[in-house]
């Protein structure tokens, strides 16, 4: 081994977690070296969150172009440019990494570019990407080594040569019938994308709905849209072999003897941590049954002076939550005893239109036997979305006895960023009537937070009593056309 350098912290990894915490120490003139083997600032801004969304936003524009006699545009002939998209999303992606090294320069952390793994008890090798090794050794090592597309292994699969997202939103021609596995997060948002720009797709999900998780009138609502969209969902799927290769001609053979055929093939199955090959054995670390790094609620690994964040750490998987993992991280080294218990954890699926959620669901609500009291509009009671046309989907709240709010979930016209006002009455334990008592803009999405938590005032108490999933009338229509979106109409109090 050679001679150690010695460094106040080292980082393996440039996730959010990784990449914000070398920031922090290295500007507070730590000396930082933060190593990357593939992709600085990991994979949010390069392949994942923020590449996805900017297709996504691609798509959305392709789906208005669809929609325009709609809104009295009448435009000529227009086509999906995929190399166009692919552009665009190129350039933001070197817009990222622009910032990425001015941060590193401004804080002074060091980047690294390899693959890091332990030698010895505070010693981690670097095999250099340039060729080469060098040896780091510091008493405060951090593990923000993230995840990748997990490929099960059903035969025929992998030698299909299998997109992931990476290849996905790096595609610059449009699969003629593209078969997605899976559909969770990954899998709805790049399938609907597809389709927006044309592509005929399969959605193929072992379980008996879309985001099984979710409550039955979330994936109701979702089945509904992705119908409507054009898009073939088969579930309860058992994919027992695959044939070809993506990209020319795939076959996904089911256990039931069906056989889909498709041109490409997307794998979005979940993920698996990058801890293998890091050496962990000499130094101690342990990983549980689904290999990610053991870690306490401080994030703590099981060997003194090693922390683990994000997906690595089994964190859920989303990029604010290994950024908050790094201000736990950050604030314990500081003295302050922060732990991951508890916490909220908001999602957003970047469908179109969204679905957002934090704390419970009814699901989740039942299950605990937790009494609740259902608040539920149709996103239409919300007036913003009639000016948009954009009236597919719902609001959900569910309210505990004491009048906190438990739970909330919506699916609607970016409705992610109604989050942080249910998330600010959750954390500080207000009741509802803070929200709901607030003077709304109007008209904005969040106005329907009023009405929402109207209906939840008169529903009683239970998390056995059918809740009244009252429609919105505006005190006005009495057949609302809402009615027939899926949901049942009955009275609706126009503000309280
Ligand atoms: C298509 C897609 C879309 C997503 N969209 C969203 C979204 O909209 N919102 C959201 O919140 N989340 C989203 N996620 C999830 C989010 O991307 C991840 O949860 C997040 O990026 C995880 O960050 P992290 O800090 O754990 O590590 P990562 O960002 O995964 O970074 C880990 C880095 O460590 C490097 N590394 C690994 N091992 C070593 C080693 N031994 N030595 C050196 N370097 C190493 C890796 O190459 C990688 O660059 C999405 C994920 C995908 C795949
Ligand atoms: N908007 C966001 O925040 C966002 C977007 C994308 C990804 N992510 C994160 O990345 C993670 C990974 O996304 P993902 O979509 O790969 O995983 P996921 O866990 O969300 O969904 C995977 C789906 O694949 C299904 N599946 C698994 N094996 C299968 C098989 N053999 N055949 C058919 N179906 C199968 C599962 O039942 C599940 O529905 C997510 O859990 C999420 O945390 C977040």
């Amino acid at each position: 081994m050679s001679t150690p350098e010695q460094y106040d912290a080292i980082i393996i990894g440039s996730g959010e977690g990784g990449k914000y915490l070398a920031w922090h120490l290295a500007s507070q003139g730590k000396k930082v070296a933060n190593i990357e083997d593939k992709r600085l600032g990991g994979a949010c801004p390069n392949i994942a969150c923020l590449p996805s969304k900017n297709v996504i936003h691609s798509a959305k524009v392709a789906s208005f172009f669809q929609r325009g006699a709609e809104f009295g545009i009448v435009h000529g002939k227009w086509h999906v440019d995929m190399e166009a998209v692919s552009a665009r999303r190129q350039r933001m992606i070197d817009g990222l990494r622009d910032m990425h090294l001015n941060n590193y320069a401004k804080s002074k952390a060091e980047i690294v570019m390899g693959f890091g793994r332990f030698l010895a008890e505070k010693t981690v090798e670097v095999a250099l990407n340039a060729g080469g090794t060098r040896t780091l050794r510091s008493d405060y090592i951090f593990l923000d080594t993230g995840s990748r597309a997990t490929i099960d292994p059903i035969a025929g699969l992998a030698e299909s040569a299998p997109m992931t997202h990476i290849e996905a939103l790096e595609l610059t021609i449009l699969p003629e019938h593209l078969l997605v596995l899976g559909g969770g997060f990954i899998g709805l948002e790049l399938a609907q994308a597809m389709r927006r720009f044309g592509s005929n797709v399969t959605i193929v999900e072992r379980n008996p709905t879309l985001v099984h998780r979710e409550d039955p009138d979330v994936t109701e609502a979702l089945h509904q849209l992705f119908a409507d969209e054009g898009i073939d969902i088969v579930t309860n799927a058992s994919v027992t072999r695959v044939e070809g290769t993506s990209g020319k001609s795939v076959i996904v053979h089911l256990g039931d003897g069906a056989r889909l055929e498709g041109t490409h093939l997307l794998v979005a199955t979940g993920r698996t941590p990058n801890t293998q090959n890091m050496g962990l054995d000499l130094v101690g670390i342990k990983t549980t049954p689904s290999g990610h790094f053991q870690v306490n609620d401080r994030l703590e690994t099981t060997a003194p002076g090693v922390w683990a964040m994000g997906d690595s750490a089994g964190s859920p998987h989303f990029t604010h939550i290994s950024f908050d993992d790094f201000r736990i991280i950050r604030d314990n080294l500081a003295g302050a005893n922060r732990t991951t218990k508890n916490r909220h954890v908001p999602s957003v699926t970047f469908t179109d239109p969204e679905l957002s959620h934090v704390g419970l669901t009814e699901n989740e609500a039942k299950k605990q036997g937790t009494a609740y009291r259902l608040g539920k509009i149709p996103m239409a009671a919300a007036l913003r979305t009639r000016t948009l046309d954009e009236t597919r989907g719902f609001m959900k709240v569910l309210i505990a006895p004491d009048d906190r709010i438990l739970g909330f979930t919506a699916l609607g016209p970016g409705v992610g960023e109604l989050l942080p006002v249910i998330q600010l009455a959750m954390s500080a334990d207000l009741p509802y009537t803070a929200v709901h008592n607030l003077i709304l803009t109007h008209p904005t999405l969040s106005e329907g937070f009023i009405n929402l938590f109207n209906t939840a005032q008169r529903n009683p108490h239970s998390n056995q009593t059918q809740a009244n999933h009252s429609i919105p009338t505006n005190g006005r229509a009495t057949s609302d056309p809402l009615s027939q979106q899926g949901t049942h109409a009955t009275k609706w109090p126009p503000h309280a």
